[in-house]
């Protein structure tokens, strides 16, 4: 399992937030620091195919996003923080969409994590009837049921209880541990995991910019 990107460029309008990132990771966490505004978020979607670069390229196992953008999506997923705004659906409807984008899915799997998360009580309710902490725990039980091996996780222990970050420590450690799947997560704190690789977009040395 390789994530290669290579000379990645990409902007909003006319601000550029990369020009020209190159960077490899192996299976296991890797932490992406940064300052606000640096482009942590942009750099998750991007990696997760929900951005298209507009030079340069991302490849996972040799499966490019641009060019087989499909097979490359089935394989990553993106663990924002926001809430979706889908009034008119359900829990269960939102998981089930998913599940329709992610036909592998074990849906034993993926109870087991709403379980252990705690919010199978939610599943009946409105989505935009959930707590900021309920989102999150129902955004990393779907991520961690996924039969993906990307896995992009925007601070994932933002807005979680004690318990919900107990649970997902564990979680993340025992996928590092068994290296088949990649994991990048922002955080602004020490995540406090076993960490494989740390990517700071405040020290990265751009190509062509003399320090
Ligand atoms: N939809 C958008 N349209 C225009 N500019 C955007 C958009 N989304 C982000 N940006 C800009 O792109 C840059 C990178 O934003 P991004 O959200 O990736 O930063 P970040 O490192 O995740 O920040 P934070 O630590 O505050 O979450 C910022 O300058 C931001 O203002």
């Amino acid at each position: 399992m390789e994530l290669k990107v290579e000379g990645l460029r990409f902007h909003f309008d006319t601000r550029p937030v990369f020009a020209g990132f190159s960077v490899a990771l192996a299976p296991g966490i890797t932490w992406l620091r940064g300052a606000n505004g640096k482009g942590k978020t942009t750099l998750l979607k991007l990696l997760a195919g929900a951005l298209a670069p507009a030079a340069g390229s991302i490849a996972m196992n040799g499966v490019d996003s641009a060019r087989a953008p499909l097979a490359y999506r089935l394989s990553s997923f993106y663990c924002g923080g926001e809430s979706p705004d889908l009034p008119w659906l359900t829990v269960t409807e939102w998981i089930d969409l998913h599940l329709a984008l992610y036909p592998a899915t074990r849906g034993q799997a993926l109870k087991a994590q709403l379980a252990a998360f705690g919010i199978m009580d939610v599943l009946s309710q409105a989505l935009t009837t959930l707590s900021l902490g309920q989102h999150k725990k129902l955004q990393l039980a779907l991520a961690l049921a996924l039969p993906v091996t990307l896995l992009l996780i925007d601070e994932p222990f933002n807005g979680l209880d004690a318990a919900g970050m107990a649970y997902l420590r564990e979680e993340l450690e025992q996928r590092a541990a068994a290296r088949e799947t990649c994991i990048v997560l922002t955080s602004h704190l020490d995540p406090q995991l076993s960490v494989a690789c740390v990517l700071d977009l405040d020290t990265y040395v751009w190509p062509g910019v003399r320090t």
